[in-house]
Formats: C-alpha cells, structure tokens, sequence
C-alpha cells in the first residue's frame, strides 16, 4: 500500500479509537463469563498462567518493564511487577490513561475491581490471597509512568521516555492486531516496538486469533487484522525477533459472547537477539 494510503488507514483507525469507551471495554472482556476464575477452561486462568510462566523463567530479566497499548487493564503485569521494578504502562488514548491514573492513585470510580486477578496471581505465586493487598500496593510502588504511545509511528514512544539502552522487557496484550489496518501494518508496528528493547530483552506477545471485529464501546465497532498461528510466527520473524514458544488458547463456544468474533488467543514469548 503506498504510504498515503498507509497514512489514511491508519487515520481511519485512530478514529475508530476516539469512539473507545474503557468502562463497556472491561465489561465486555474482563467480567464473567469471560473472566470466570471458577471455570477450568476459562480464558482468564490460561492467561494468567502463561504471564506467571514467563516472567518467572530465569531469562526475562532486568530493571524496566513497558506494557505496550495497556488500556484500562493492568491484568498484564500483575507478575511481571514481582521481577522488575520499574514497570511503564503506555496507551494511545487519554481515557485509559486516566482510568489507569484513577486506580493507580486508588481512587474512587474505577471501572474494574482487579482483587480477582490479584488473587489469582497470588495463588499462581503460592502465596496466601489475602496478600493480594501486597501485590496491590507492590504494583502501585513499581509503576513509574504511564506514558502516550502509537505504534504506527517509527519511535512509539517520546524520544527521552527510555534509558538509551532500552526496555529490559516488553508486554503486550491485545493491542497491535487491534490497531493496525492490515497485516503489513501489524509487522510494521512489531518492528517500531523491537526499537524500544534492549538486545537480549524479551517481548511477551498476547493476541487475538481469527479476529475480524471487536466492540469498544455500544455501537463502536473497531476493525482488526484477523491473524492465525502461521502468520503471528512469520511476522515476528519479518520484524527481527526469534521466536522461544507459541501457545494457543480456543475459546470455548459459550465465551463468544457477541462483543467480538474471536476464535482463539495466543501467548507468544520471543527475544531480539
Ligand atoms: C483491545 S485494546 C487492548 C487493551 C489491553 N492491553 C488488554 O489486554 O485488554 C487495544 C488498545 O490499543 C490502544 N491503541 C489504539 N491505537 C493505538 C496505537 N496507534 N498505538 C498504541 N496503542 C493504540 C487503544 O487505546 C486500546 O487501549
Ligand atoms: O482473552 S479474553 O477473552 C479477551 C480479552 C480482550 C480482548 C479479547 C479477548 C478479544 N478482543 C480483543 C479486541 F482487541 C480484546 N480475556 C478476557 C478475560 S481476561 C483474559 C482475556
């Protein structure tokens, strides 16, 4: 596509994104049935598990984590908090941010209570639940900014918002296929990203598999770039990273609630060598 083209889809899709509202987003997605702790097969304990997996191997190391197009959730770096102490959570749209700001500042009115989450993390963690509060408040501790981010641009970030040497680890959950036009434009953003990260750093990538749609908000229906397993590796691939492990996750039918048209997620952690 030429890049007038590129320019104009990527314009279009910040505009679907003006529309984007993080209270319906976290109804949809991060209340039961699709977060439902007590099912076996829910999503949210797969999830979970592959994150606590990860940023307990002895190889994701370091000092700074970024979690790239964070939105309202935090979900992301619940274990990540316990192995790096400097955490940035980045987003493209001041609403997240904010609600982001609300709970970091433990104000009143956040959308979502996360005790759930930081519950479970714990007992991933084989601590007691009632230490949930010391994850809280450790989280609260470890999250340094919160920072605008748009990986369509070549530097994502502002140009002095990371040490020279770059991030020791990226996350990134549900944001690149949700925000890119294309498939080109996906292994474009994983590139600008690769800039952000130190050599020999880690980026855990969680997406959505055969998704076409999703709804961020009543009646903002926001296009994505339906990618399947083949096409997640050879775009990693493309963009400089080797890949360590894909993991695949298929969302059981009653989980297809209508607020989009997933069919599976993928954990995918990979290195930039
Ligand atoms: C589907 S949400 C994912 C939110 C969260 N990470 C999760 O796991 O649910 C996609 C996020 O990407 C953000 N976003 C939109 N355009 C972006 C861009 N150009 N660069 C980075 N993030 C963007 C949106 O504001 C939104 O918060
Ligand atoms: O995997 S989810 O079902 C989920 C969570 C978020 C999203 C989707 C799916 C699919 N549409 C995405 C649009 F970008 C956002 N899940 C929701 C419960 S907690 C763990 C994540």
């Amino acid at each position: 596509m030429e890049e007038k083209g590129r320019e104009k889809a990527v314009a279009a899709m910040a505009a679907c994104y003006q529309r984007f509202d993080p209270a319906a987003y976290l109804q949809y997605n991060y209340t039961p049935p699709r977060a439902d702790f007590a099912r076996k097969d829910s999503i949210v304990p797969w999830k979970l598990a592959c994150l606590h997996r990860a940023f307990t191997e002895d190889d994701v190391s370091g000092e700074l984590l970024v979690d790239i197009g964070s939105g309202p959730t935090l979900y992301q770096v619940l274990s990540g908090c316990e192995v790096f102490n400097k955490v940035i959570l980045t987003d493209f749209l001041e609403v997240n941010r904010q609600e982001l700001r609300r709970w970091l500042q433990d104000e009143a009115g956040c959308s979502l209570d996360w005790t759930p989450y930081l519950q479970h993390v714990c007992k991933l963690e084989g601590r007691r639940l009632s230490a949930w509060t010391e994850k809280a408040a450790k989280l609260r501790q470890v999250i340094a900014d919160i920072l605008p981010i748009d990986v369509h641009c070549s530097q994502p970030l502002a140009p002095d918002a990371l040490p020279s040497a770059g991030a020791d680890c990226l996350v990134s959950c549900f944001c690149l296929e949700s925000v890119s036009p294309d498939l080109a434009a996906f292994t474009r953003a994983l590139g600008h990203i690769w800039k952000l990260l130190r050599p020999g750093g880690h980026l855990l990538l969680i997406g959505a598999l055969g998704e076409s749609y999703y709804f961020g908000g009543p009646g903002v229906r926001i296009p994505v770039v339906p990618l399947n397993e083949a096409q997640v590796c050879a775009s990693l691939k493309e963009s400089s990273y080797t890949l360590i492990r894909l993991e695949v996750y298929t969302l059981p039918q009653d989980m297809r609630v209508g607020v989009d048209d997933v069919t599976g997620v993928f954990f995918a952690k990979a290195r930039k060598d």
